[in-house]
């Protein structure tokens, strides 16, 4: 039997046992009536990733009282900076608030993570707000093929995971310049010679499937650092493994008639493959890399969120699981 407040019986479940309070959709919506939507359905078009039907319904009811939760957590992490320096007599350089977006391939982080760049963007006093995606840290295709690792790509292990920890490190020691490498979905392979700065943005999205992995242990058996380590918070997005097999098959449909048709796109050789050999060709490399994926290394670190989002079949959220103060 669920322990509740008075409040939260009108509000949020609070499960005495979990470290998580419980929202359904209607009493999300409800929790921040009073904040502006300020995207347009055009903005919303265009930040919509490849199948993923989000709206402006949907931005209203989950995304505009998340960022409004979140506006709360970055003022909060500011008042702690400022009464930690005051307590130190120190001066200490504002580091930028770091969120971490986690979830399966084709789950639609990265709608969730521009949607939720462009809605902090438009909040007064905090207009620089960057997105890195973990891909750029994946090992080149070259080194996976040395490491025998190419059907694992996405697995912790084709991340090169001590970069990714540096990158993260840097930022959040507030150095003014940092690089990270970037990933090209069409060649299917790290991008030689590119790269993204941070300029010290006042928050960073860095989205990524193993955002969330607990520390590996070093090869002499001390335990490192993990990415989550340099979160000031996280959102892990979660839908059931049958409704993303289906988004990431669909997707690979839409692919087939666009990106794969390019001839320098990895996947051209599927540009020409009928329906059911798409359909067959997409379960396969699902089944192989990304549900193995999903169900060993990812949901695993499911519990260890600040927030999880969970999408229904048609895409829209339906629960939010809030982590305890
Ligand atoms: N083979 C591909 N070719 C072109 N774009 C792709 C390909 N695979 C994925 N993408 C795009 O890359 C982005 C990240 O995809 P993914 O890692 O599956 O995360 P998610 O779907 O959770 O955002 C999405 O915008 C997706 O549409
Ligand atoms: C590039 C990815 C590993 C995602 O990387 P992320 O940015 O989440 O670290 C993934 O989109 C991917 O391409 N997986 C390989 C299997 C596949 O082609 O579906």
């Amino acid at each position: 039997m669920p322990v509740t407040s008075p409040q939260a019986a009108t509000s949020a479940t609070q499960p005495a046992t979990s470290p998580f309070l419980e929202f359904d959709r209607a009493a999300w919506s409800r929790l921040s009536a009073a904040t502006p939507q300020p995207l347009t359905s055009a903005d919303i078009d265009r930040l919509r990733g490849l199948g993923d039907p989000v709206d402006l319904s949907e931005v209203d009811t989950v995304y505009r009282p998340l960022s409004r939760l979140l506006s709360l957590y970055v003022a909060s992490s500011r008042r702690l900076g400022s009464v930690t320096s005051t307590f130190l007599g120190e001066r200490m350089g504002r580091t930028p608030f770091v969120i971490g977006v986690a979830g399966s391939v084709a789950v639609g982080k990265s709608t969730t993570s521009r949607l939720l760049r462009e809605m902090l963007r438009r909040w007064s006093g905090m207009p620089r707000v960057d997105l890195v995606t973990t891909d750029g840290f994946l090992h080149p295709n070259a080194e996976l093929e040395r490491r025998g690792l190419m059907s694992r790509k996405g697995f912790p292990e084709s991340y090169d995971q001590r970069a990714l920890l540096r990158f993260l490190s840097a930022v959040k020691s507030g150095v003014p310049e940092v690089t990270a490498p970037v990933y090209d979905h069409l060649t299917y392979d790290i991008v030689p010679g590119r790269e993204i700065t941070v300029h010290r943005p006042d928050v960073l999205i860095v989205e990524g499937l193993n955002v969330l992995q607990p520390a590996r242990t070093t090869a002499d058996g001390a335990p490192s650092l993990a990415v989550s380590d340099f979160f000031d918070f996280s959102i892990y997005v979660d839908a059931r493994t049958s409704d993303v097999r289906r988004w990431y098959v669909n997707r690979f449909l839409s692919l087939r008639e666009t990106a794969f048709s390019d001839p320098r796109s990895y996947f051209h050789r599927y540009a020409a493959l009928s329906d059911e050999e798409a359909v067959e060709t997409a379960t396969r490399i699902w089944g192989s890399i990304n549900e193995p994926n999903l169900e060993e290394n990812i949901l695993p670190t499911r519990g260890r969120a600040s927030l999880v989002l969970t999408k229904s079949g048609d895409h829209r959220m339906h629960r939010m699981r809030l982590r305890k103060i």
